[in-house]
């Protein structure tokens, strides 16, 4: 009887063996794909690199807060006793660099070992992406070589001095739109708007001399710069869209992986096609000195298709645009909450006006103080927070204590700037606004020694500083030149990263009050 119970209990009626089969398979399929995403947790190990403990799916990503902040828990953990240690961007292995000196190597000593970084793999589809396929930071090779070389040419000092009226057209426009705004009592101002609105005005004139009106008015909202705003975040979700399917890469096909819009790239097409027709109707529109002067004769020479001469003009739009813009404001911000620095910098502004109320060239590049502002904002939000780096050439990073880490060509080597820039080790009280540690000291010897790298270093070092530092010098002096800024009730305090952005920066809105000198 007790036999016959146990029998009916154990033995698999007939109806139970698919549900047996499918709990199996499930059960494999299961086992298959954990192993799949944990066979390569012991790189480091063999290695001898100590690390973090990476979980499955997000590796050492918390997926909680900006991936600057991820790589810092990690910095901070190791700092004081490893040069490197290994760690996961999702299932990726990465070597995390902790020590500076070896971030110079990687950029700039050994760059022949890491020529690329991840923006080639950042780019799903060419085809699908034919204006962002002709950004330097995109390319590899030979082609980036020639579309790095050709872009820089059209940016150098002796370019932008001459294309100088255009910034100065455009600080009188800024100037004007924020009197009309204080005169009418609103003094308080949403300053990222503002200041977005300006660098996309001065983009607008140099690369297209055309107006794009964002300097209207601030109630009004401007189609183009919301193009454009969309453009940034698409930029930003291509980018997560690799990382998040670093796991199972092929899903990148099912996922938001463009870098950018279609809209963007017709609207931005369109702008040249018009500017072109404006300049063949009537050569006086012809600015001799803007971008697009200069593109149009690199076109000539280099017979140029109207699409390559697109991706140029939106290589230096989109790398230009918002993060010059972000420093800008963040500079505003930082001095709304330190009126020391404040007073400090109007002074120095005051005393180096030409005549005529405007800063020239030369001397805007010079003023000691305003460059100090801007190297410390630089340092307090960088807004490119780490590099990564593709190893395309083995190599050995050699330790203090001499052992030799080998890199294998396609291993990925990240380099935590944002870190760097807050360690107490190289910066006394990093969370301070103190413009002043940077009195006499020579930034090129601090990016040696890898320790300062809002612009990175090497041969990929960001090509459009020059122009970086113009937009963000000529807002701030013309802001503090008429305007004491001022917190009030809606200024966020001093910043929390943002982690939905591409360029890191302060979250949120950022009112400032404006108080007319
Ligand atoms: C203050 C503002 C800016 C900051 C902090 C900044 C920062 C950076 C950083 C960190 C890189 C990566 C370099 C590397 O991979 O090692 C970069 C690359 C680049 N930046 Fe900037 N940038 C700024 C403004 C600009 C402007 C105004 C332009 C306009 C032309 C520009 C164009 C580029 C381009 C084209 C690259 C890719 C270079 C390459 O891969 O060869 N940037 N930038």
């Amino acid at each position: 009887m007790v036999l016959k119970k146990l029998k009916k209990v154990t033995a698999p009626s007939f109806e139970m063996v698919p549900l047996l089969v499918t709990f199996v398979l499930l059960a494999t399929v299961g086992f298959l794909i954990h192993k799949y995403l944990t066979w390569h947790y012991d790189t480091f190990k063999k290695l001898g690199i100590v690390g973090p403990a990476p979980k499955i799916w997000h590796g050492n990503f918390t997926g909680k807060q900006q991936i600057a902040y991820d790589y810092d828990d990690i910095y901070n953990k190791y700092r004081q006793k490893h040069q490197i240690v290994g760690m996961f961007a999702y299932r990726q292995p990465q070597f995390l660099i902790i020590d500076p000196k070896l971030a110079h190597e990687v950029l700039v000593t050994n760059f022949k070992s890491f020529r690329n970084n991840l923006g080639k793999r950042f780019l799903y589809d060419k085809e699908a992406d034919p204006v962002a396929a002709l950004n330097p930071f995109f390319n590899v090779g030979e082609e980036w070589k020639t579309i790095r070389s050709d872009i820089m040419s059209g940016l150098t000092h002796h370019k932008l001095s001459s294309a100088y009226t255009i910034w100065k057209t455009c600080t009188e426009k800024l100037g004007k739109l924020l009197s009309a705004q204080t005169a009418k009592g609103s003094s308080i101002i949403e300053t990222k708007d503002l200041v977005l609105r300006y660098t996309f005005n001065i983009m607008g004139e140099f690369l297209w001399g055309i107006e794009t009106k964002t300097l209207e008015s601030l109630d009004e909202p401007n189609h183009y710069l919301e193009v454009s705003h969309r453009l940034i975040h698409q930029v930003f979700h291509g980018f997560m869209s690799y990382y998040k399917c670093l796991p199972f890469p092929w899903c990148r096909r099912f996922a938001n992986y463009r870098i950018f819009t279609a809209e963007s790239d017709h609207m931005f097409s369109q702008f040249t096609k018009d500017a072109y027709v404006l300049r063949e109707r009537d050569a006086s529109k012809t600015n001799q000195a803007d971008f697009l002067h200069y593109v149009r004769q690199l076109q000539e020479k280099k017979s140029l298709s109207h699409y390559e001469v697109v991706g140029y003009l939106l290589a230096v739009f989109t790398d230009g645009f918002d993060t010059s813009g972000t420093v800008a404001f963040h500079t505003l911000f930082y001095l709304t909450h330190h009126p020391e620095c404040q007073e400090k910098l109007r002074k120095e502004i005051l005393n180096n006006l030409e005549a005529d109320g405007n800063m020239n060239y030369e001397t805007l590049n010079v003023l000691p103080y305003l460059d100090q502002c801007v190297h410390e904002t630089l340092r307090m939000i960088s807004p490119i927070t780490f590099k990564s780096r593709l190893c395309t050439e083995s190599t050995e990073i050699v330790l203090d204590d001499g052992r030799r880490i080998p890199i294998k060509k396609g291993q990925v080597v990240t380099i935590p700037v944002f870190s760097y820039l807050h360690d107490p080790e190289y910066f006394e009280d990093p969370l301070e606004f103190r413009p002043e540690r940077f009195e006499n000291v020579d930034i090129s010897e601090l990016t040696k020694r890898g320790i300062f790298l809002p612009f990175s270093d090497g041969p990929r070092m960001c090509l459009g500083r020059h122009l970086g530092f113009l937009q963000i010098k000529t807002a701030i002096v013309e802001v503090l030149k008429n305007y004491r800024l001022k917190v009030c009730d809606k200024t966020p305090p001093i910043a929390k990263l943002d982690s939905h952005a591409l360029i890191n920066g302060v979250d949120g809105d950022l009112f400032i009050e404006y108080e007319r000198l």
